[in-house]
């Protein structure tokens, strides 16, 4: 921390600095919007993960409520949990559950390709958070290894980042988002006007895996030059379909074509979330009881009068935040405008879940073998 109370390399002072509830410990990062850093709540002494966006109109828009109100609906073990929203002297403070294991970019960078094991554990996990937001009624938008945080086992996986994620409410995603090499090719072409957006995260999840298996994208190739000529080819290859199976590390034919049924060209001939939970390599060590989460998840929703005012609370909040602090003659310092904190518990089911694929990957490491392979590869992650 700089002697100021500032954060080293950030030309404004700490946001956190004299916060009587959070204290900040480090920065975790940074972001398009903003920076994230680690705060310890002084009360509980819990970590959290606090994401901090300028006040005033640049930062601070109709997509960060919307970001909010998606986030502050969801409850679920495979989703980082949105706990609070304040705002301080300088910025938008977002208050969400710590993932102390970095997230599944830097563990497939580290690691190399990822045994089939244990790449369908984490694709599981994913898929599952995923069916959850999209029964919800969000879609993602922007699923990829970066979005998927891990806890300190590096075990469970938790989707974070709904920046770009619109609710069914909201008509079908017309607008091209996402990142490039995750993007499904009815979302690059724009030639249909709207887009089922659940069809397009089950596209980015057939990226996913195939990253976390071979270690490179999908529709890149070594010998592509770099610059926007290299980057119209993963586009061109991209709605071609034209992917290639690698011969080492060698997948099961399950795998082959599960992999096969996510990465299709027509959205309406790709797997749902529904029917990828019926492929049998998905199924395949599924913990018992998983498949009738979401179902548990989805009985634990706000009601519709306790969202609507959690939603009016957020647009406050948010308006407030899109006025620079020196408009607004108002209090000083850290305006403590928040939400009322949220945790899991109150469902004995979701506070005993996170055991559930621990005990899982124990069972999977003692069956043996070498977890990691350590094949190196040119334009992999
Ligand atoms: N809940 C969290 N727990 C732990 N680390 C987090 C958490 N949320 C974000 N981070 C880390 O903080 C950094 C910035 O995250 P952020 O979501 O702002 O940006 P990003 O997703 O990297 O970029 P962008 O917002 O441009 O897509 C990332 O390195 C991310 O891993």
């Amino acid at each position: 921390m700089a002697a100021n109370g500032g954060v080293p390399g950030q030309d404004f002072p700490n946001p956190l600095a004299g916060n009587p509830k959070y204290q900040t410990v480090r920065e975790l990062g940074a972001g398009s919007f903003g920076i994230v850093q680690l705060a310890i709540n002084k009360q509980t002494g819990e970590q959290v993960a606090v994401k901090f966006l300028p006040r005033g109109p640049d930062k601070v828009t109709k997509h960060v409520e919307r970001e909010l109100r998606s986030h502050s609906s969801f409850c679920h073990p495979h989703v980082v949990l949105f706990k609070e929203v304040f705002l301080t002297q300088s910025h938008l403070a977002i208050v969400m559950e710590f993932c102390s294991g970095g997230d599944l970019f830097q563990y497939v960078r580290d690691r190399g390709p990822l045994r089939e094991d244990e790449a369908r554990r984490f694709l599981q996990q994913l898929v599952i958070g995923l069916d959850y937001c999209h029964r919800m009624g969000v879609v993602n938008r922007d699923i990829k290894l970066e979005n998927a945080l891990l806890d300190r086992n590096k075990r469970l996986l938790k989707i974070t980042d709904f920046g770009y994620a619109k609710t069914a409410a909201d008509s079908l995603p017309k607008s091209e988002v996402g990142t490039p090499n995750y993007a499904a090719p009815e979302v690059i072409s724009g030639i249909r006007r709207t887009y089922d957006g659940t069809k397009a995260d089950v596209w980015s999840c057939g990226v996913m895996l195939y990253i976390m298996l071979f270690h490179v994208y999908p529709f890149e190739r070594p010998d592509d030059p770099p610059g926007p000529r290299g980057f119209a080819k993963v586009l061109e290859r991209t709605q071609n379909v034209d992917y290639r199976i690698p011969s080492n590390p060698r997948i099961s034919s399950a795998c082959r074509d599960f992999l096969s049924h996510l990465l299709v060209a027509d959205p309406d001939q790709r797997l749902s979330t529904a029917a990828i939970m019926e492929h049998p390599w998905f199924c395949q060590g599924l913990p018992p009881g998983v498949k009738s989460l979401n179902d548990e998840c989805l009985r634990l929703k706000p009601s519709m009068e306790q969202q609507q005012r959690t939603d009016e609370e957020i647009a406050r909040v948010v308006r407030e935040a899109m006025v620079l602090p020196n408009q607004m003659g108002g209090p000083p310092h850290a305006r403590h405008a928040s939400l009322a904190s949220k945790s899991t518990s109150g469902s004995s089911e979701l506070e005993n879940y996170d055991p559930v694929f621990e005990e899982a990957y124990e069972a999977e490491t003692t069956r043996g073998g070498d977890h990691h392979h350590r094949h190196q590869h040119k334009h992999g992650p």
